[in-house]
This record gives C-alpha cells, structure tokens and sequence, in this order.
C-alpha cells in the first residue's frame, strides 16, 4: 500500500493517544466497528509501541500506524513494534531518510510552500498538513494546489466534525486527521459505543466528492 492508498482507506484517521494500555484493544475494535480502520497511534505516551504490537495482533482489521514521529529512531522502533505507516508533525533529515529505508507509507508534516517541496523532493508528495487550521486552513489548500497540484494532504490540526466536509471537498485533500472520534471521556469510562458512534458519524457526515 503507498502513502495515497492509505489515506484513502476512509476519510478521517483517528489521531490517538493511549495512556493506559488496557483501553488500546477495546478502543481499536469501536473505531473500525464504526468504519474507521486506519489508526494512527501517537509517540505521545510511554505505552504508545506496546498499544501498536497488541493492536496489530489483536484487531486484525485495524490498519495500525504511528503519529508523532520525531526522529528516526522512534521511526525504526515503531516499524519493529508492527507500524504499518507513520506520521510526522514535521521532517528532519534523519526521519526522511528513514522513511527512504523503511517500506511503509509515510506522511511528513507540512505548514508552507517551501516544506511542501522540501517533502516532495525527499520523495514525499503525500503530506500531512498541520496545524492546519492554525496556518490557514483550507484557504491555505486552495493556494496550494495552484503551484503545487499534484501535492495530496491530510490536514490535521483543528480538524473536526463541522469543518471536516470543507476540506474534503478540495481537489488536493484526500482525508483528514483528528483527535475528535475519541474523545478522552468515552475513553475513561471504556464507552465503547460512543466512539463507534462517532467514527460512523464522521463516515457518514464527511462525503467523499
Ligand atoms: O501528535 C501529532 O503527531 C500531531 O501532529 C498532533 C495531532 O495532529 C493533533 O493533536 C491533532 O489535532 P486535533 O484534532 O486538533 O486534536
């Protein structure tokens, strides 16, 4: 699967952060109950390598990656912990060469015109847009895709619920990212069906053009 296939697999990925192990199984299995396969699990807790391994073999459905990559080893210890793709904020030399290296999709962090064409030209022309409410948002994309059409993004970032379907209708959006289909309350409490419900809101809400 390349960086573009990925994306396309549903039209919002889950950015999600797992602080207790326990929650990782039951969390995985509502999302894609609810439509939502790929997860991008974030370097942003101590038990994040160990919630990709058990959700890799226990949801066998699940499309399981790695977001908040910021070097290249936490790159090269998430693809031996089972990540299938990752993700940046950002990019940095060491990570773009990493990711050269490893065969897995992967999405770098882009804000402006000149990172957008420092990715593509490291081989990147699938991006992760970000923040992206916070750095234009889809005006930004409507810019972009001027110079720069053949540039895909996934704008994360201040996505949610209610502006999702304007991005997804630009041309050079193919899915968006966010933390809003798991909500750390339902979380807590294991509410497992709240947060089926809001990945199959967020499949039915966002139409693909
Ligand atoms: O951790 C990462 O790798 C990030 O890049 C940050 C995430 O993309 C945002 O935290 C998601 O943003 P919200 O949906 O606004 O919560």
């Amino acid at each position: 699967m390349n960086a573009l296939e990925l994306l396309r697999q549903s039209p919002v990925m889950p950015v999600i952060v797992i602080k207790n192990l326990d929650t990782a199984v039951g969390l995985a299995r509502a999302l894609v109950a609810g439509g939502v396969r790929s997860l991008e699990i974030t370097l942003r807790s101590n038990v994040a390598l160990e919630a990709i391994q058990l959700i890799s073999d226990a949801v066998p459905d699940a499309l399981v990656g790695v977001g908040t990559i910021r070097d290249a080893k936490q790159f090269d210890a998430a693809v031996r912990a089972g990540a299938k793709f990752a993700v940046s904020p950002g990019l940095t030399p060491g990570i773009a060469r990493a990711a050269q290296e490893a065969d897995i999709p992967f999405l770098p962090g882009v804000a402006t015109a000149s990172e957008s064409m420092i990715a593509s030209d490291c081989g990147f022309t699938v991006q992760k847009l970000f923040p992206a409410q916070a750095v234009g948002g889809v005006a930004l994309l409507k810019a972009l895709y001027g110079p720069l059409p053949d540039i895909r993004f996934c704008p994360t970032g201040g996505v949610n619920a209610q502006n999702a379907r304007d991005y997804l209708e630009l041309p050079n959006v193919e899915c968006v990212g966010g933390s809003w289909l798991t909500p750390e309350s339902a979380v807590t409490k294991q509410d497992w069906s709240a947060i089926t419900k809001l990945a199959r809101e967020a499949c039915l809400l966002i139409q693909r053009r």
